[in-house]
């Protein structure tokens, strides 16, 4: 069944001498369940892609359809809640709160969809066991490695019970364990039967793939399915 479907996607920057194009009338399908990873040189239009995808930003022109509906159609409250309760995000730079532990930055998700705290801190704890670091539940960010460190990021993108986790270079900042750990992670969540899609640069991981598509200077120039 078609998840997330974009229709003729275009994404421009600035204007005149400024203007940047960088998607291009994009045309891609993605159904529930899928592992999708999306792949292509530096600056091709990938994180651009992604957070269209993820509502996190909006097309110039064309049309996101989610579960078949014009996201053009959505209250900006049913955006956020396709963000929020839909949704996970791991990025490149983790992206975690400093000033709160790995337990807190776990139960900050569920905070903002207002879940009582005891709640919140059983799943944020078993949350952690599940990616390894129970016994860090009480560190700092700065107090962890950097695999560490996006290892909270997924326990974070999996508060609140995503059905899909959008992931933009999630092992760019990992030596190759470290990478091929949260890989394993993403690869976990995609045989129970969430929807990924991931940006990445390094074709090795194309492997955990259902799809992987291709894009060059903000096009789409070839889509494998697996
Ligand atoms: N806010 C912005 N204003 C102007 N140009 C932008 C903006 N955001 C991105 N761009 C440009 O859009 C192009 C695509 O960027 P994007 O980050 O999507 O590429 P990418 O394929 O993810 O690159 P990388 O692999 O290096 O992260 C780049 O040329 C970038 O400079």
């Amino acid at each position: 069944m078609t998840f997330i479907e974009v229709k003729n996607l275009w994404k421009i920057y600035g204007k005149g001498e400024a203007k940047t194009v960088v998607l291009k009338g994009l045309n891609l399908k993605i159904d529930k369940g899928e592992f999708v990873i999306i792949t292509g040189p530096s600056g091709c239009g990938k994180s651009t892609f992604l957070n269209i995808l993820g509502l996190l930003d909006v097309p110039n022109k064309g049309m996101v359809y989610i579960n078949g509906k014009k996201t053009t159609l959505m209250s900006e409250n049913e955006r956020a809640i396709f963000r929020r309760k839909i949704s996970g995000f791991v990025f490149q730079q983790f992206h975690l709160i400093n000033t709160l532990t790995a337990l807190e930055n776990v139960e900050l998700p569920m905070m903002l969809n207002e879940m009582d705290k005891s709640y919140r801190i059983k799943r944020a704890k078993k949350l952690l066991k599940s990616v390894g670091l129970e016994k860090r539940a009480n560190h700092y960010p700065n107090q962890l490695s950097g695999g560490q460190m996006q290892r909270v990021a997924i326990a974070r993108a999996l508060a609140n019970k995503p059905k899909i986790i959008f992931a933009d270079e999630p092992t760019g900042n990992l030596d190759s364990k470290s990478g091929n750990q949260v890989m394993n992670m993403l690869r976990e969540l995609h045989d129970n039967g969430i929807t990924i899609i991931m940006v990445t640069h390094e074709l090795e991981y194309t492997r955990y793939a259902t799809k992987v598509v291709k894009m060059k200077d903000g096009e789409i120039i070839d889509i494998v399915e697996h």
